[in-house]
């Protein structure tokens, strides 16, 4: 298929996005921090409530939200960080304004990761009442169809709840109001969407940019030259493919939408309580180890001298995120018995799945390659080099919350399935990895229970390798100039989040991401490479100067890709899951299919930290519609 050419634009923006007006800087949204009748004092926390959420974050929010709508039932939210309405968090352009801001987040260093060539990285969420819906990319992307059947499939017969695509896919369309692109952007860039899988009574908004770099185009449509690649109708089909997807920014206003704007924001009820600036240690449990409450400290104390205590009359509800619901979890007895021990933690169930499973989307480590001679203009780079064009971009954001400036991060790229990136080699790869003893790969020691659970994803991995519903290779496309941001989907390797034993309550827990630990993951890196590679080189891309910059061309043999991979792959994307995974508690499960923990009453975690494995996905969607969910079984049960 020969590529369509397009003309130049610079100058002729206007003409064919319908771009209008004069640009200016983005202005500050109200605050409403202080003076909040539903932000504490300290001093106000009452002795009991309803539920106590741990964790205002993407999931904390959204079921306080929920729990509260009614009225009957009383929730004391209690997050970590601050309530911040400033304009790095609702900035959207480029999409990282948030996540520059170190207020925003909590920041440390990671165990030295073996099969990276022992180098370390920073692990990172977001810490403010919105959590990482308030710093995140932007990027709004569910799974695929056999993601969340996998998800449902691990329980066997047992469906005590619906988690398969067709148990998800209302809260997917009650956590989003979807916002269709303009029409004339969606012409010009042959922008496909599908109302049918949105709904549009949500509360946290999923729009287009009303511009887009046309190079997107260009880009998207050279991927139909590959065989198989396929362009689902909608990036919420629950098909892998090339194709747009949303930001999570209000349409109107073009400022950031997340879990604080839509389930806390100007909502005001007597019944919905945060206390922000307090960290919670651990959760307090009666003597029928049912779960009666928490144990807070303010921020930045150093000792518990100062902690108190608040109660819950029907539930503790742990939505701290994938990295921290671990350690309060630990940090309250439950999780593997000798970890709790060396801790001097007193043991309350011996539940190892608790801190083990730990994955995240390994990024880059793949090819990148330059456009010398790329036909199609504006594109992103003009932001940063062409000081004219960024000032018009700035006016007209000012004016009328269009042009260039409400691009966050992106929204268009590739979520291919590991048969259309590898057709000569996934059915190799697929054999061996399930050909794996699944205790090979896994810390030594490891008990009976995670290895039984390893087993079973191996097993159901080995499925998605072979499958063409499942994605393995993310390519995100910037529209133009240097591409090769690479994403790896669905990576073998599974990592701990444990308590520092030396300091378990006040010091970061140890992440060990423990990524390429299966060599299998290195194998599958190396087809990425040589897939990119085809992308740039093979198809019509080859025709716009396509340069490889890295690994460069004395990077050939797949021994000195694996090199490369381990000395360059980052272990993360940012999306932390599987700490708390919902699996039965004879596969290293940490909560039901009800998302209850084992082993306990009235305590149960409906962050990201319980999906099971990854989706083909980035993560914000699916949390928030498990936190959808979550909230409706929790209702059910009251
Ligand atoms: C920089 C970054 C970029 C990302 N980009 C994208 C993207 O573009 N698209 C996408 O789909 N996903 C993205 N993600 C991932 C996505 O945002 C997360 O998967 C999702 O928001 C996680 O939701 P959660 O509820 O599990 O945790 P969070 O939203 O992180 O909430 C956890 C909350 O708990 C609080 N907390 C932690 N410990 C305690 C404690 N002990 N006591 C009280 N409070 C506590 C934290 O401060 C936080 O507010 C990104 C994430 C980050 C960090």
């Amino acid at each position: 298929m020969a590529p369509k050419r397009y003309p130049t634009l610079s100058g002729a923006l206007v003409a064919l996005l319908g771009v209008t007006g004069i640009y200016a800087r983005p202005s500050r949204c109200k605050s409403r921090a202080v003076g909040d009748p539903q932000i504490l004092a300290a001093d106000e926390v009452e002795e009991e409530y309803d539920y106590i959420i741990v964790g205002g974050g993407t999931a904390g929010l959204t079921v306080a939200d929920r729990l509260t709508e009614s009225g009957e039932h009383t929730v004391l939210v209690i997050e970590w960080g601050a309530y911040d309405n400033g304009t790095s968090v609702n900035t959207i352009a480029g999409g990282a304004g948030a996540f520059a801001n170190q207020s925003h987040l909590f920041s440390f260093t990671s165990a030295p990761q073996t099969g990276l060539n022992n180098r370390t990285t920073a692990v990172i969420g977001g810490l403010m009442l919105g959590g990482s819906s308030g710093v995140n990319g932007l990027q709004v992307h569910r799974g695929h169809k056999d993601d969340y059947n996998r998800w449902n499939a691990y329980f066997g017969e047992s469906n005590d709840s619906d988690w398969s695509w067709d148990g998800l896919l209302p809260y997917f369309k009650k956590a989003w109001h979807f916002h269709a692109p303009n029409e004339d952007t969606a012409e010009a860039l042959d922008i496909k969407y599908d109302k049918s899988y949105w709904g549009e009574a949500g509360d946290v908004h999923a729009s287009f940019p009303t511009f887009n770099w046309p190079g997107l185009r260009v880009e998207m449509e050279a991927f139909g030259e590959i065989e198989g690649v396929e362009f689902p109708p909608d990036s919420g089909a629950g098909s892998p493919g090339v194709y747009w997807y949303p930001t999570s920014a209000d349409p109107t206003t073009m400022a950031r939408s997340f879990s604080r704007t839509g389930h806390y924001d100007g909502i005001s009820r007597d019944n919905y309580k945060v206390l922000t600036g307090h960290r919670v240690l651990n959760v307090v449990f009666d003597e029928d180890d049912a779960a009666s409450g928490v144990r807070y400290v303010a921020k930045g104390a150093k000792g518990d001298a100062d902690a108190r205590s608040v109660s819950a009359r029907k539930e503790v509800i742990l939505a701290a995120g994938t990295i921290h619901t671990p350690q309060i979890l630990q940090g309250s007895g439950i999780g593997a018995e000798e970890l709790l021990k060396s801790a001097g933690i007193e043991v309350r169930v011996d539940l190892p799945g608790v801190g083990w499973n730990f994955q995240d989307h390994p990024l880059g480590g793949g090819a990148s390659f330059d456009l010398a001679d790329f036909p199609v203009s504006p594109q992103p780079g003009d932001l940063q080099s062409n000081a004219s064009f960024r000032e018009e971009a700035q006016a007209e954001f000012s004016e009328s919350r269009s042009g260039p400036l409400t691009i966050a991060s992106g929204n268009a790229a590739c979520f291919l399935p590991l048969p259309v990136i590898a057709p000569s080699t996934f059915e190799d790869i697929a054999s061996r990895y399930e050909a794996q003893d699944p205790a090979s790969h896994l810390p030594p020691n490891s008990p009976p229970t995670i290895v039984a659970g390893y087993s079973a994803q191996q097993k159901a991995m080995a499925a998605a390798m072979r499958s063409h519903g499942s994605a393995y290779y993310n390519l995100f496309l910037r529209g133009g100039g240097s591409e090769g941001a690479i994403v790896f989907l669905h990576p073998a390797s599974r990592g701990t989040v444990y308590v520092n034993p030396a300091d378990p309550y006040f010091s970061e827990p140890v992440v060990d991401y423990r990524a390429m630990s299966n060599p299998v993951d290195v194998d599958i890196e190396v087809e990425f490479v040589k897939f990119t590679r085809r992308y740039f080189t093979e198809t019509s891309m080859s025709e716009y100067g396509a340069l490889e910059s890295r690994p460069g061309e004395g990077v050939q043999s797949d021994e000195e890709i694996r090199d490369y991979v381990r000395a360059n792959v980052s272990p993360s994307t940012f999306h932390p899951v599987g700490t708390s995974a919902m699996l039965p508690r004879e596969l290293g499960g940490v909560v039901d299919q009800e998302l209850r923990v084992y082993g306990v009453k009235r305590l149960s975690v409906v962050d990201a930290s319980v999906m099971p494995d990854l989706p083909g996905a980035y993560t914000q969607q699916t949390a928030f519609a498990i936190a959808e969910k979550a909230a409706d079984l929790i209702k059910a049960r009251a």
